[in-house]
């Protein structure tokens, strides 16, 4: 059979598929006429295999992110399997065919090559090498249309973890999927870089680089204090030429490198070494080598620029903030409600070198004005009735050194005014009862959603205090007219997702490209999450909406002036009603939904959709 397939035209000349093929022939005893069941496991069983690669799973890892925004942007599907073959993440392109799912891409399906013959995932995790296998030289008939790269994923002590896989439909030439296969090794490596510095957190690391200084290097060595080798990644290994890292464990740096570690330890970080220079040139590289840190120090990702996400406009305005937020200007951040303002203060702070001072917020909206003053200005033991018996610390003193976001500035009634325009120029606090001033160090940033040019017409909010918080106006621009809408929504998608990301419909995305989005980002999320919740399948479709969006139900923002005049009625009686059970309730969204008759996820798109704001924020 394998005679047969490598023919005159050499359809199977790759030496690893080659290998593969005998394997399944001469091993397995698969036959290439059937098609092989792909098992899948039960959601239970999936989650302890996850636990391995949880530090990868768990929170964002730059490299992963990058190289799921590419696999979307580029039509494939992203699949992350363990050591063992069992697929326990997977992305899918929202554009690509379910048909990818439905051959196996989905989280618990088994990628063997024992079981499915030979295959990216199973071939590579089956010899430990990356791989492109492309169209027909898949074992299995029934994967031909595929095109798939993968490369093995390594802890950091150096065991296979799993593997990384990017898989769509075999088109042009396997060439081309091969610049696949370089991007996907990459990610392998920066994830195994990651691992590897977490893992020798304690060691000596040396980056060795064949170019000079790079970004983020990947060919790492971990040295004990006596200069010996406790562990390297692949990409050292690649550089070095060796394939097994066993025999390297314990050598002397300077057998390994030709230079010892006193040299390493003095050389300053990023200089090249000129012991190692002469002995690599015999190898042909220009090596540099550079003492890093034995701490995690990969860069997260810009906060502003993930606020601002694809945006020109925002961009701009994020290029702005950065250039301003360590210069002691006052930012007012204005925008309508769920345009992200209390997302892009975060970001804000967490640019700023005050990010790891606490970041506190006060929404002057959503509590009563008799708490305001206490909230914000804290009070001493026994100053009123009702007060904690050794007092409270104000929201001003408690982010002293940090950042204070006020949000709702519009709300924040006269009196109130007047006192916060003196903190921030005295620099001082004097809680309720007291009569000593507190020293603060008060860096405020301010949004709101209403123009306070109008309200400082009317006589409702203090000039000098709006000049005071509004040195510099970044203006967020409501959902509908965002210019990144397509990508912001594909985002929210893969985030929200739980594993697999199934694909929108057509018209769905063209629905959601339409709307009008009252409530903006935050609207957006609810309706993903509940479309998430309803889909089953592969693919979102318009019976998986809720009808605020695909109904006549509510109509978009900009005509909302046009709505007759009994459904503006039915609307504001339908947020009074909600209003007064959610406060008869204390915001407990469980009980508010019972009382009401309507289940939870109702509950929540109704609260979305009227913008309401519970008094703690928890209960949005
Ligand atoms: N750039 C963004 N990317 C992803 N999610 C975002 C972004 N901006 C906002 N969100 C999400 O939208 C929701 C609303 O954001 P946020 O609370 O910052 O809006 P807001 O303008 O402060 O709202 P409000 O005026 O009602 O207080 C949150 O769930 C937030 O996580």
């Amino acid at each position: 059979m394998l005679g047969e397939r490598l023919g005159p035209d050499n359809r199977i000349a790759d030496p690893q598929i080659v290998g593969s093929w005998r394997r399944c022939l001469e091993q397995y005893r698969l036959d290439p006429g059937h098609a092989h069941p792909r098992p899948r496991l039960s959601a239970a069983e999936l989650k302890a295999l996850r636990e391995p690669l949880d530090e990868l799973l768990n929170q964002p890892v730059p490299a992963l992110t990058r190289l799921r925004r590419s696999a979307f942007e580029a039509g494939y599907n992203l699949l992350l399997t363990d050591a063992q073959g069992v697929v326990v993440a997977s992305y899918q392109d929202a554009d690509a065919s379910p048909e990818l799912a439905r051959k196996g891409m989905a989280p618990g399906s088994v990628w063997t090559e024992a079981l499915v013959g030979t295959n990216g995932l199973g071939t590579c995790l089956a010899t430990g090498q990356p791989i492109t296998v492309y169209a027909g030289e898949h074992f299995d008939a029934g994967l031909h249309p595929f095109s798939c790269s993968t490369a093995p994923l390594f802890a950091g002590d150096g065991s296979l973890l799993g593997a990384i896989d990017i898989s769509t439909y075999a088109q042009g030439s396997k060439v081309r999927q091969q610049l696949a296969l370089g991007l996907v090794q990459q990610t392998a490596d920066e994830l195994e870089a990651l691992l590897f510095r977490r893992h020798h957190a304690d060691a000596l690391l040396v980056a060795v680089s064949a170019r000079g200084p790079v970004a983020e290097p990947t060919a790492l060595l971990a040295l004990d204090e006596g200069g010996r080798v406790r562990g390297l990644t692949t990409a050292l290994l690649r550089l070095l030429s060796f394939h097994q890292r066993g025999s390297l464990l314990g050598m002397p740096v300077s057998e390994l490198l030709g230079v010892g570690i006193e040299p390493l330890l003095a050389s300053r970080p990023e200089s090249p070494c000129p012991l190692g220079l002469c002995h690599w040139q015999a190898w042909r590289l220009a090596p540099a080598f550079r003492a890093i840190p034995a701490v995690n120090t990969s860069r997260e990702p810009d906060p502003l620029a993930q606020a601002a996400g694809e945006d020109p406009g925002l961009l701009r305005q994020a290029a702005i903030c950065r250039r301003m937020v360590d210069k002691g200007i006052s930012i007012l951040i204005q925008g309508e409600t769920g345009t992200g303002k209390e997302v892009w203060a975060r970001a804000l702070h967490n640019s700023s070198a005050r990010r790891d001072k606490p970041f506190v917020t006060l929404n002057c909206a959503a509590i009563p004005e008799s708490l305001i003053e206490s909230e914000l200005f804290g009070y001493g033991a026994g100053s009123f009735t009702g007060a904690l018996r050794g007092g409270k610390v104000g929201k001003i003193a408690a982010s002293s050194g940090g950042t204070l976001f006020l949000d709702e500035i519009g709300d924040m009634p006269l009196a109130l005014q007047t006192r916060l325009l003196r903190v921030l120029a005295e620099q001082e606090v004097t809680p309720v009862g007291e009569l000593r001033p507190v020293p603060v160090e008060l860096n405020v940033i301010c949004a709101t959603h209403r123009e306070l040019t109008g309200l400082v017409a009317e006589g409702r909010f203090r000039e000098d205090l709006y000049y005071r918080i509004s040195a510099l106006k970044v203006a967020l621009p409501p959902l509908r007219e965002r210019q990144d809408r397509r990508a912001l929504i594909r985002r929210l998608l893969a985030e929200l997702a739980d594993g697999t990301v199934p694909s929108l419909g057509a018209e769905v995305e063209q629905r959601l490209l339409g709307y009008a989005w009252p409530g903006n980002i935050r609207q957006l999320k609810s309706v993903l999450q509940y479309a998430l919740a309803m889909a089953d399948e592969e693919t979102i479709g318009p019976e998986h909406l809720p009808d605020e969006v695909t109904g006549p139900g509510l109509a978009p923002s900009r005509e909302e002036e046009a709505r007759p005049p009994l459904a503006a009625v039915r609307e504001q009686q339908e947020r009074q009603l909600l209003l007064d059970t959610l406060e008869q309730h204390q915001w407990i969204i469980t009980r508010t939904a019972e009382a009401l008759g309507i289940s939870r996820a109702t509950l929540h798109r109704k609260i979305n959709r009227h913008g309401l704001v519970s008094p703690n924020k928890g209960g949005r």
